[in-house]
């Protein structure tokens, strides 16, 4: 049985520090490469990435919608690309952003299955459809030790629109981290009310910080953040760093030292490409600063 995504993402993090790096074949990121708009150039783009920080880094992203541009065949290298680097030492979350009723949720989930042929560790869901849409993927990542990141607080500079709306006393974001704090800790299922956030609170901040398979994510652009962490017990995946803004300065200053934070970084370190060694030495700046 595979151990939980939740230990082995805190594992690789242990052995290779936090920074995970998206696999986003932008056309303009393509002609820099000088490869191809199609799926071939796809496949040359992925391999690349793969082989220089699949050993180095602990978590790759590849991004669905740059492969889903090029139909079946782009799925196919994307389905190459993630087996590659899964058997090449690299943890594997698909940023595909699935939501949808639970039924629909549970096929979308297939892929944290073993023998998918789009198989990988973790992937990205969306709340919008309400907590308990995604309780069929909850139960297939615990069934199979995958792991999931809920969108709580996303990067773009709108999302304050709805992720800030207010469900009672809370916020929308604050909802769904107290949601995911209920996955990783009380085994909250459909149809219980939803966690009391003071209850769980206080049991997490018991279990202490964790390798729960359940994470947020939460943008490195947010000005203050405006959601309460707190015994979380799982990761949190933060992206807007490089190209949207975000620093290393700016996740310190949102999430202090501690916690099980995993920056993601995509376009800033992709454009170092295609030297195998300048990918690799972009992605050690980031590690660097992250470092500091
Ligand atoms: O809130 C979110 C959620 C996901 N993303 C995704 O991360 C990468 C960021 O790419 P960069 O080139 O580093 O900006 C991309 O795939 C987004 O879809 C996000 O940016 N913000």
């Amino acid at each position: 049985m595979t151990a939980p995504f939740g230990q082995r993402l805190a594992d690789a993090v242990a052995a290779r520090g936090p920074l995970c790096v998206g696999i986003d074949p932008h056309p303009p990121l393509l002609e820099r490469w000088g490869l191809p708009d199609d799926a071939g150039g796809l496949r040359r783009f992925t391999d690349t990435v793969v082989d220089a920080l699949a050993g180095t880094v602990a978590l790759l992203k590849p991004q669905s919608a740059f492969y889903e541009r090029h139909g079946s065949r782009g799925l196919a290298a994307l389905e190459d690309g993630a087996a590659r680097a899964r058997a090449a030492g690299a943890l594997v979350l698909l940023d595909a952003k699935r939501g949808d009723i639970g039924s629909t949720m549970d096929a979308y989930a297939d892929v944290l299955r073993p023998g998918h042929p789009l198989a990988v560790d973790a992937l990205t869901v969306s709340p919008y459809l309400g907590p308990g849409s995604l309780q069929p993927a909850v139960d297939t990542a615990r069934a199979h030790g995958g792991g999931l990141f809920v969108l709580a607080r996303t990067s773009n500079p709108d999302a304050g629109t709805l992720q800030h709306a207010l469900v009672g006393e809370r916020s929308v974001a604050q909802v769904v981290v107290d949601t995911v704090r209920g996955w990783n800790t009380l085994g909250w299922v459909v149809g219980d009310p939803l966690p009391d956030p003071g209850a769980v609170r206080d049991l997490a901040s018991r279990w202490g910080p964790g390798t729960g398979s359940f994470g947020v994510v939460v943008g490195a652009t947010l000005r203050d953040l405006d959601v309460d962490l707190t015994g979380l017990g799982g990761p949190v995946l933060a992206p807007g760093l490089g190209a949207q803004g975000g620093s290393a300065a700016d996740l310190r200053r949102l999430f202090g030292q501690g916690g099980a934070v995993v920056p993601t970084v995509s376009r800033d370190v992709l454009a170092a490409g295609p030297d195998p060694a300048a990918l690799r030495a972009a992605a050690a700046r980031w590690a660097e600063q992250l470092a500091a």
